[in-house]
C-alpha cells in the first residue's frame, strides 16, 4: 500500500480530536463573551462617573455611552489576520472573528442598523458583513431615510453605498452628507455579483420587463443589451424591490444578488451578469459619534472653495506638502448657488494626528464651507 493510502490516524480518532477541540473552542468563546459583558459594566461605570463629574462642574454633557467601538474591532480583525498561520485563509479567520465580536457586542448592547431596503439588498449584505449577524438590520425606503433614522436616534448606525467600481459615485449619498450632522464611522467593500431572477415556475414565461436599481441596470447594461434587446427596463428603488416585484408579477425579471434571490425564493435564469468581473461597491457606516484612532484610518471632509483661480490647488496643496495620501476626490453642485461646487476629499490618517490637524487648519482657511465628515478605520474585511 502506498504511503498516501495508509491512514495514519483513524476517522474515529480524528473525530475525537475534533470533539475535544470543539469543547475547548466552546469554553473559550464563553470566556470571551463573559469578558465582553464585563467590558460593558466597565463602560457603564465610566459613563456614570463622567456624567457625575460633568454635573458637578456644571458643564454640558457631551459624553456618550458607546458600546460599539469601531476602532477596537478593526484592530482585532487586523491582528487576527496578521497572526494567521493557516490553513484557514486570512479572510476566513477575519469573518469568524467578525461574528464572534458581533455576538459579544450583542450581549453588551443589541444594535439596530438602518440600510436601504427592502430585505435582500446589497446594502443589507453590507450591513451584515460589517457588523456581523447579531445586529438587527432595519430596512429603510431610501438613502435619506437611512440618514434620518440614525440622526433621530431610532437606529444606532446606518449603512449607505457611496461608490461603485463600474458606475462611480452614489450622488444621493454624497448630497445627504452636506447637510447631515452624522459622522462616517467606517467603510467596507462588497463584491457585487448580479443575477437575472424570475419567479419560481416562471422559467418559460416570456420576460416583458426587467427591473432593478438604476445602478444594477447600468452595471449589467451590456449583458442585457446582448441577451434581452428591446425588453423594457425599469429602474426601481432597490434591487430588493425588483426581486419582490419579480416574485409577484408575471413576466417581470429582476437583476439582483444572492440575498434577494433567497429572500424572495426566486429562480436564477443567469448568474454573474455584471459587465465588469470585479464589480465592487464601497459602503460607508454612518453614526452620531466620532471614532477614536485605530492606527490605520481614513478621514473624509466636504469643503467648498472660493470661486477663484487656483482655489482647488490651494485645497489640495497641504496634502502634497505633508506627504499625506489622497484616496478619493469627488465634486458635487453646492445647491446653494448655480455653478458653485463642493469637494469631497478623502485621505489617509486620523483627524487627531498632529499632521492631519495642521492640514485641516490650513484647508479651513482657504474654504468657505468646511466640514470633517469623520475619521474611521480603513476596511479590515
Ligand atoms: O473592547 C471593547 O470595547 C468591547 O466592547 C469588546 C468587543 C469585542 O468583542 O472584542 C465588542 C464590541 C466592541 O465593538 C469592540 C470589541
Amino acid at each position: 500500500m502506498s504511503e498516501s493510502n495508509t491512514p495514519l490516524v483513524s476517522l474515529d480518532d480524528l473525530r475525537q480530536s475534533i470533539d475535544s477541540i470543539d469543547t475547548q473552542i466552546h469554553d473559550l468563546l464563553n470566556r470571551r463573551a463573559s469578558c465582553a459583558k464585563q467590558v460593558a459594566e466597565v463602560k457603564l461605570r465610566e459613563f456614570a462617573a463622567a456624567q457625575q463629574f460633568e454635573s458637578n462642574t456644571d458643564s454640558s454633557s457631551s459624553q456618550q455611552l458607546l458600546f460599539y467601538r469601531p476602532e477596537r474591532e478593526a484592530q482585532v480583525l487586523s491582528r487576527v489576520k496578521a497572526a494567521n498561520k493557516g490553513p484557514l485563509a486570512d479572510d476566513t479567520v477575519a469573518f469568524i472573528f467578525r461574528e464572534i465580536m458581533s455576538a459579544c457586542l450583542a450581549l453588551e448592547k443589541p444594535m439596530e442598523v438602518a440600510y436601504l431596503g427592502p430585505l435582500g439588498t446589497f446594502s443589507q449584505a453590507a450591513a451584515l458583513k460589517h457588523f456581523g449577524h447579531a445586529v438587527v438590520s432595519v430596512p429603510q425606503s431610501s438613502i435619506d431615510e437611512v440618514f434620518a433614522k440614525v440622526a433621530n436616534g431610532q437606529c444606532h448606525y446606518g449603512v449607505v453605498p457611496v461608490e461603485n467600481s463600474t458606475e462611480g459615485m452614489v450622488s444621493n449619498t454624497l448630497d445627504a452628507f452636506i447637510n447631515s450632522p452624522l459622522k462616517i464611522c467606517g467603510e467596507l467593500e462588497l463584491r457585487i455579483r448580479l443575477n437575472l431572477l424570475v419567479a419560481k415556475g416562471g422559467k418559460d414565461t416570456p420576460i416583458t420587463r426587467i427591473c432593478a436599481h438604476q445602478q444594477a441596470l447600468a452595471q449589467s447594461r451590456q449583458w442585457l443589451d446582448a441577451h434581452f434587446p428591446g425588453v423594457e427596463r425599469a429602474a426601481v428603488s432597490s434591487n430588493g424591490e425588483a426581486a419582490r416585484m419579480a416574485a409577484e408579477e408575471e413576466g417581470v425579471a429582476a437583476v439582483a444578488g444572492d440575498m434577494a434571490e433567497q429572500q424572495y425564493d426566486l429562480l436564477q435564469l443567469a448568474a454573474n451578469i455584471e459587465d465588469q468581473p470585479d464589480n465592487t461597491t464601497r459602503f460607508l457606516i454612518i453614526g452620531r459619534e466620532d471614532v477614536a484612532a485605530s492606527g490605520s484610518d481614513k478621514t473624509s471632509l466636504v469643503v467648498s472653495a472660493r470661486n477663484r483661480p487656483g482655489a482647488l490647488f490651494k485645497l489640495l496643496e497641504p496634502f502634497q506638502k505633508a506627504d499625506v495620501m489622497l484616496t478619493r476626490i469627488d465634486t458635487r453642485p453646492s445647491r446653494t448657488e448655480p455653478w458653485t461646487y463642493v469637494f469631497f476629499i478623502e485621505f489617509e490618517g486620523h483627524r487627531d494626528d498632529s499632521k492631519i490637524i495642521d492640514i485641516l487648519n490650513d484647508i479651513e482657511q482657504h474654504s468657505i464651507m468646511f466640514k470633517v465628515l469623520g475619521s474611521y478605520p480603513k476596511a479590515a474585511i
